[in-house]
């Protein structure tokens, strides 16, 4: 089966965007030719995509996402979840392990591959878990958990409060050539406080997250990657300090990577209209110091990606307040259109920059084949209108999620369809 989709803006190496045709042959990715003028021998029963100009990419790369199955169905399923990633233009999302029963045995992992597959939407990577249960106790069986399709290790939702535990975890990892991928928290420095330390806390008599509870696992983190060797990844970066211990890290050659989410590039603390809970995420909104130190690291390159961190809840759970309700927001559907107008418009990044810190770069840290437009790549791609534009309206959202900040916000940069495998999975109308 052929597909060919003509008239598509491609971004190149130099970052300069130029017409192309993409002929797609058996899911794969068969040859890219100049201009917007069909080859003569188009197979029968070829299908034809007229992009009309619109910008194409390799699909999205999203490698942290909560897709909530088994167990938290009515907050997302692994079908509503992957339907949401397609229209937000994801074509590859790994899902954390923090389902109910936690994914730390390789019967749930064997589980989620398997309703990923029924649901036939974008392609679905497990983590697994460090710990039994997230519980920090007892090192799950990470022969058997990679063997039975686990890509990485990590206890998302808390983080791993004892070092001997990450230290035995790491070196384990390590010797199989598998990521440990961290919630960096320091549960001591944190007590129930349900957002940032600062302004908006004291205002409202709530008790404050401190940059230093993230930072002190990054920290310990960095020091015990160096001595175990293993590829340490650091989840949803959100603090200055962070971003300075991973770029001395780098500087002096120790295996650290790290993600941050399109929300602590664009919201601090001073955004919290009140006290909404659609605003209550963690790592909590921080200071403006924080975001803007985010963002240089992502451009920097000392920050590696962006990730979604796609948490979604349900209403009622959302009601409980700013105290009591859960951690998390909806990310898949706003991500691209939220960080083209507030940094490409803006003329702040190139469109380069931000589709490969969403494609290739995601692709490099985790040794996935896709994330490139090449022939023999996998054709994961998608299809973006950058002129259209329109406000967020959360009742359109595919997913069951509809725990978002950014309601009403009118954005540019919508994708319009999305190609898993050669095969059309998502499209506008
Ligand atoms: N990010 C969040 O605020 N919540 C996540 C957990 C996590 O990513 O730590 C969740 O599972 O809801
Ligand atoms: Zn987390
Ligand atoms: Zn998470």
């Amino acid at each position: 089966m052929q597909l060919i989709i003509r008239n598509a803006k491609v971004l190149n190496e130099n970052g300069q965007l130029e017409n192309k045709t993409i002929y797609v042959q058996n899911g794969v990715i068969d040859k890219m030719e100049d201009g917007a003028d069909l080859d003569v021998d188009i197979a029968a029963g070829s299908k034809v995509i007229d992009a009309a100009g619109k910008l194409v990419t390799p699909g999205f790369i999203d490698m942290h996402v909560h897709l909530r199955e088994p167990g938290f169905e009515h907050k997302e399923t692994i079908e509503t979840g992957s339907r949401s990633a397609a229209k937000g233009g994801f074509t590859t999302i790994a899902c954390m392990p923090n389902t109910r029963p936690v994914t730390d045995n390789p019967e749930t992992v064997k589980l989620v591959q398997e309703k990923a597959r029924e649901a036939g939407l974008v392609n679905v990577l497990p983590y697994a878990a460090i710990t039994k249960s997230e519980l920090g106790r007892e090192l799950t069986d990470f022969a058997a958990l990679k063997e039975a399709g686990a890509i990485g290790f990590t206890d998302d939702g808390v983080g791993v409060q004892n070092a001997q535990m990450m230290k035995d975890a790491m070196r384990i990892a390590a010797s199989m050539g598998m990521p440990v991928i961290a919630h960096c928290e320091d549960n001591s420095l944190v007590e129930g406080a349900p957002v940032a330390e600062g302004e908006f806390a004291r205002k409202h008599g709530l008790k404050g997250i401190p940059n230093e509870s993230e930072a002190i696992h990054v920290g310990r983190d960095i020091l015990l990657a160096e001595a175990t060797g293993v590829h340490y990844h650091v989840c949803h970066v959100s603090t200055e300090q962070s971003i300075r211990l991973i770029r001395q890290a780098k500087e002096i050659g120790i295996h650290v990577t790290a993600e941050v989410c399109p929300h602590h590039l664009i919201l601090s603390e001073d955004d919290i209209p009140g006290l909404d809970a659609n605003w209550k995420m963690n790592p909590p909104l921080r200071s403006k110091r924080d975001v803007e130190a985010c963002i240089q690291a992502l451009e920097d390159g000392t920050i590696d990606i962006v990730v979604t961190d796609h948490a979604p809840h349900s209403a009622e759970e959302k009601a409980k307040g700013m105290q009591l309700a859960p951690f998390g927001i909806v990310g898949f559907e706003t991500a691209f259109p939220l960080l083209y107008t507030k940094f490409v418009e803006t003329g702040r990044w190139s469109l380069d920059l931000l589709v490969r810190r969403m494609t290739a770069d995601p692709a490099r840290v985790f040794g996935l084949a896709s994330g490139k437009l090449e022939a023999g790549v996998p054709a994961d791609l998608t299809i973006i209108d950058l002129e259209q534009e329109r406000s967020v309206d959360p009742e359109t959202f595919a997913s069951k999620g509809r725990n978002t900040p950014f309601t009403d916000w009118k954005l540019k940069g919508w994708p319009t369809a999305t190609i898993v495998g050669g095969k059309v999975v998502w499209s506008e109308a």
